[in-house]
């Protein structure tokens, strides 16, 4: 199968915040999907976390490097024992991601990408709109898609609401949001089920990979 996306030219779709369809070649995507799979059955798995308020998320989520969940990190799982490693492939592809996008990598005193979330979107999963705020850098937030297309919402930084900008993410596309972007309120009002990218080796639901810089000293 061609991809007929691959090489296409970044699109910015907010100061700082750039989509480029079709980032990862097919090799890529292969190896990503696998590596997922991998991940998800570590020792914390794939979580539909909870909610302050008691609601459950409907994405499952795995967490490298640092635990993630509503709404802070730590650096032990919740029953004590050490978060799976951040893999270095992770953090090579993110500064690939930044430079792909921006046309430059992060400069030399950047902080280094050390966490990365992984999330499953089954057909009915959502994502509401929220900012990314629990990172103490200010180094862009790296997004990769695979599997199934969604709906990815595109905000600003005051509002949950409009003005917004929908785009459809597909598996392979990059999107980096930074600067004056990095606190853009963004969601996932849907997937696109059967949309997907059955080579992959994902023949069902969304995966979305975002790696981040945490900010934070590891000890
Ligand atoms: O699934 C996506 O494309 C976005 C995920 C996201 O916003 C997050 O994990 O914070
Ligand atoms: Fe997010």
């Amino acid at each position: 199968m061609t991809d007929p996306l691959f090489g296409a030219a970044p699109v910015e779709i907010a100061p700082g915040a750039v989509h480029v369809p079709g980032w990862l070649d097919a090799e890529q995507r292969r190896d990503l999907v696998d590596r997922c799979r991998r991940w998800a059955s570590g020792p914390a798995g794939m979580r539909h976390h909870t909610m302050p308020r008691g609601g459950t998320m409907s994405v499952a989520m795995a967490s490298l490097g640092w635990y993630w969940r509503p709404y802070r990190y730590s650096r032990t799982l919740p029953g004590g024992g050490p978060v799976p490693e951040f893999p270095p492939m992770l953090g090579a592809l993110a500064l690939a991601g930044v430079e792909a996008a921006y046309g430059a990598p992060p400069g030399p005193g950047a902080a280094p990408y050390d966490v990365a979330l992984v999330n499953f979107y089954d057909a009915d999963a959502r994502m509401g709109m929220h900012q990314d705020r629990d990172e103490q850098a200010a180094e862009p937030v790296v997004s990769l898609s695979l599997g199934d297309a969604c709906v990815f919402r595109f905000g600003n930084t005051e509002t949950r609401g409009r003005p917004y900008t929908d785009v459809e993410l597909r598996s392979g596309d990059l999107f980096v949001f930074g600067g004056p972007s990095r606190m853009a309120y963004h969601g996932v009002p849907r997937t696109l089920p059967d949309s997907g990218d059955p080579a992959s080796g994902l023949t069902a639901g969304r995966l979305n990979i975002t790696i981040r810089a945490s900010g934070m000293a590891a000890d």
